[in-house]
């Protein structure tokens, strides 16, 4: 054996590789300008892979540390498979939204955040992100056309997943609220009967899944050979989404051909009448275009499970921490949010409609304030530097070309001075500001769920700000809407604190709390 490894063919590039990794670990020197670290300490050694250690494995801690002790500068955040990243003051999330995509790119990012040239098995679609239009267009105006839809499911769902039994039993919050969320968000996507499809469902959140760790894991293997490991860790995603595509595929070419049919015959009666959801719209646009890639099978597929992957864990968790948070809190705070919704459905003749969801500023305010105590976006608005010459902040730092600048997210939606008491969650926090008819109008819509701003980015700021939100905010609104009207929920002296996985933070997925169906006289 050790004349084996003596040879001069193995030991030469055996040194050679070790002294490589030795360089890049301890020695390459760093791109970025002279900025303190975050996370080093004094007589570290190697500050860089010490704090790099220290922030991964307790971000959190790492956050504060940023707003207590560089809250107005910029510092350097080594973390584990980030390349080089500086978190910039608070004061400076402006100039961040503010920079056009030349110089500041939130796509090119994402896709080397989430290593989309390798974890999505048609990088094309990240590429040419058609489907984020229709998310920008179609699907934000026909919110209120799909109101029925969506309490029709969410009914369907909370019968199949919290039952109609009047005596108190446990449920699983997150698990619950992720099939429930898939099969409402689905409806919209591809309507029924897919929609309710468990196989469908399964494989969407695997594919959600999958991409995180196999992105994390791809960021961590040297560039040179990452196409060949992407070979072997991308695997589930590749299965995932052949699945996926076999499971929509008959429902895809179905929809094709009665396509062609009505552009032959418009007047044909014995054709169904042309669907409004997400899987239409694509195959109206793929039509438009005229470019054959776009309507086939694989293509539409795909870009229906990249919908998945955006939409079904974002919103199970906002759900999941709305409903943890509220039984946490108190007993009135649910009798006053159910009052509103049936005091407001009432004025509305009992039924579900945008204007009536719009008016329940309660509970819009009960989704804004659980958003704003749990938000995964602990760091915001993630943009690469594109410009070749780097940027300079306001403060006269300069970032080079090919870095990344973050903002501070977690930190400031827990500073009580910009919300007072921040540490308490206040159900009506929000809903109180927009009723006080002495402030104007603007500034009181500017709290509603899905507006965005430097101290509330939950959703992203300025022109990247997440396309979906205004569909997930009536989503959302109207699943725990349904939840508070048809459901006793037990409470709970105090609520699960949320885990944090690196830069993530997502609610306790194993949470369990005690709901029974409410008898109405
Ligand atoms: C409560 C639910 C949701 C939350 C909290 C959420 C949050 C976010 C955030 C923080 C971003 C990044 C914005 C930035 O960096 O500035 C984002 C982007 C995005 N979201 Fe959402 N989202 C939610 C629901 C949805 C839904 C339902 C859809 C689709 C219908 C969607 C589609 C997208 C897409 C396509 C992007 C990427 C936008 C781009 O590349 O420009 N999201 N979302």
């Amino acid at each position: 054996m050790l004349e084996f490894v003596a040879r001069p063919a193995v030991l030469a590039p055996a040194v050679f590789l070790v002294g490589y990794v030795i360089y890049q670990l301890f020695f390459k020197p760093s791109r970025l300008p002279k900025l303190p670290i975050l996370g080093a300490r004094e007589g570290d050694w190697f500050p860089l892979l010490q704090a790099k250690w220290r922030n991964t494995r307790d971000f959190k801690a790492a956050m504060k540390l940023s707003y207590e002790q560089y809250r107005d500068q910029a510092v350097i955040v080594p973390l584990a498979g980030s390349g080089d990243t500086v978190l910039l003051p608070r004061s400076e999330i402006q100039f961040v939204t503010d920079q056009p995509d030349t110089v500041l790119n939130m796509h090119a990012q994402a896709i080397e955040s989430l290593q989309t040239d390798y974890t999505c098995m048609d990088p094309y679609l990240i590429h040419n992100p058609v489907h984020q239009k229709l998310i920008v267009t179609t699907l934000t105006n026909q919110i209120g056309n799909l109101v029925p839809e969506v309490v029709e499911e969410t009914a369907w769902g909370f019968e199949q997943h919290w039952g109609s039994g009047t005596e108190y039993k446990e449920v699983c919050v997150y698990d619950t609220m992720r099939r429930i969320i898939g099969s409402v968000t689905n409806r919209v996507f591809v309507g029924l009967p897919k929609c309710r499809d468990p196989a469908l469902l399964d494989v969407g959140m695997a594919y959600a899944q999958d991409v995180p760790i196999t992105s994390n894991l791809l960021r961590l293997v040297w560039k040179p050979i990452r196409p060949l490991a992407a070979l072997f860790i991308t695997l589930p995603n590749r299965i995932h989404t052949r699945q996926f595509e076999r499971i929509l595929r008959p429902e895809i070419e179905r929809r094709l051909t009665e396509f062609e049919a009505r552009q032959r015959d418009p007047e044909d009666k014995s054709i169904e009448a042309e669907r409004n959801d997400f899987l239409q719209w694509s195959i109206s646009q793929a039509k438009a275009s005229g470019d054959p890639y776009m309507w086939k099978p694989s293509t539409l597929a795909g870009r229906i499970l990249l919908l998945n992957f955006a939409a079904i864990h974002t919103s199970s968790f906002s759900i999941t921490n709305a409903i943890l948070d509220l039984v946490a809190s108190k007993q009135e705070y649910l009798d006053e949010l159910r009052a509103e919704i049936e005091s407001v459905l009432g004025e509305h003749g009992g039924e579900w409609n945008k204007r009536a969801l719009a008016k329940m500023e309660k509970l819009d305010s009960v989704m804004r304030e659980s958003a704003r105590m749990n938000s995964f976006v602990t760091v915001g608005l993630a943009r690469a530097v594109v410009a070749r010459d780097g940027i300079t902040t306001p403060s006269g730092v300069k970032i080079p070309y090919g870095a990344t600048v973050v903002v501070p997210s977690y930190p400031v939606l827990q500073d009580d001075s910009v919300y007072p008491d921040a540490q308490t969650f206040r159900p009506f926090r929000f809903s109180d500001q927009r009723s006080d008819d002495s402030v104007e109008y603007v500034k009181r819509a500017a709290k509603a769920f899905a507006s965005t701003s430097n101290d509330y980015l939950a959703f992203g700021h300025g022109r990247n700000a997440c396309p979906g939100r205004f569909f997930a905010a009536n989503e959302l609104k109207l699943i725990l809407a349904h939840l508070v009207l048809n459901y006793d929920l037990e409470m709970q002296p105090s609520r699960p604190r949320n885990k944090w996985y690196g830069l993530n933070r997502v609610p306790p997925m194993e949470a369990t709390i005690r709901v029974r169906r409410r008898v109405k006289d």
